[in-house]
């Protein structure tokens, strides 16, 4: 198995692609780095650094698991090894030029990555070679879903869209659950409704067969009490909410 270093190990992100890796046999804890500033627990059999440059001369692959801004203070030479980086907003170019290697994948996960589903989508320059696409695609899909892309605007638009994990759809739960708690529902029992609600909602989605626009017409057209939600939301602009909401996520996340 390859000799993988994850620069920011410990963090959120890193941390659950360190676990997910280990639990599905894809990465062997004897030969995981990980690092951090400061020390702390690490899966059982891995090893931890302060010192990236030991992560480093102990890796084949190097995963980049830092905060951007925590990237742009650090100096660090791969010395031309692959770097797989997972940072919203860092460009190839500059993580190439930071790094000194031009074996350059990046992906973006999102927070589900340690539950197991995560919808991962990664590119690679062309200087990156076989057995790190291939690590990349096995690193992913024991995160959830792995998909590679095109082109690298995709990954960078893939932070507004996927990359915020649960916080989207959190936010439209909460605005059910609050209106309902307004109309006097308990709250733990409205809390339970929706989140039941959404959760089959998806499975629906996922498996019955009709695409998310072809359920909206099929209530639309059945004229009932659901479509005349659905109208009152549009009308006060659940979707330029919605598409505004993405845009500003979608600019933050521009390199
Ligand atoms: N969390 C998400 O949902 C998510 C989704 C998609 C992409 N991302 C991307 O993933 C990256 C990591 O995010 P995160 O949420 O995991 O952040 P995080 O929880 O803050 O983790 C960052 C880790 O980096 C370590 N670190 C900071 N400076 C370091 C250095 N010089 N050398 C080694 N380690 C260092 C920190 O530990 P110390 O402070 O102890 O050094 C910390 O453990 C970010 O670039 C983010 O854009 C995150
Ligand atoms: N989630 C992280 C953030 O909120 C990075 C991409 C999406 O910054």
């Amino acid at each position: 198995m390859t000799r993988i270093g994850i620069i920011g190990g410990t963090g959120w992100l890193g941390s659950a692609i360190a676990r997910r890796g280990i639990a599905e046999g894809v990465i062997d804890p004897a030969r995981l780095w990980l690092s951090s500033r400061s020390p702390t627990e690490v899966p059982q059999g891995a090893h931890w650094t302060d010192d990236n440059a030991t992560l480093i001369a102990e890796s084949d692959l190097v995963v980049l698991s830092v905060r951007p801004a925590q990237f742009r203070q650090m100096q660090i030479d791969l010395q031309g090894r692959p770097a797989l980086s997972v940072m919203a907003g860092v460009s190839a170019t500059e993580i190439a030029r930071a790094t000194v290697t031009a074996r350059i994948i990046r992906a973006l996960p999102n927070a589900m990555a340690d539950s197991g589903m995560s919808w991962t989508p990664y590119w690679a320059t062309d200087q990156a070679e076989a057995p790190e696409i291939a690590l990349t695609q096995s690193l992913f899909t024991a995160c959830g879903t792995a998909e590679r892309v095109e082109d690298e605007a995709q990954i960078d638009y893939a932070a507004a869209l996927t990359g915020s994990g649960t916080a989207f759809p959190a936010l439209f739960a909460q605005a059910m659950i609050d209106h309902a708690i307004a109309q006097g529902m308990p709250e733990d029992r409205a809390a339970r409704a929706v989140l039941h609600l959404l959760t089959a909602a998806s499975q629906q989605l996922q498996q019955g067969g009709e695409s998310p626009a072809q359920v909206v017409k099929a209530f639309t057209d059945y004229a009932g009490t659901t479509a005349a939600g659905l109208n009152a939301m549009k009308a006060a602009g659940f979707t330029e909410a919605v598409h505004a909401g993405l845009s500003a996520a979608a600019e933050a996340a521009k390199p």
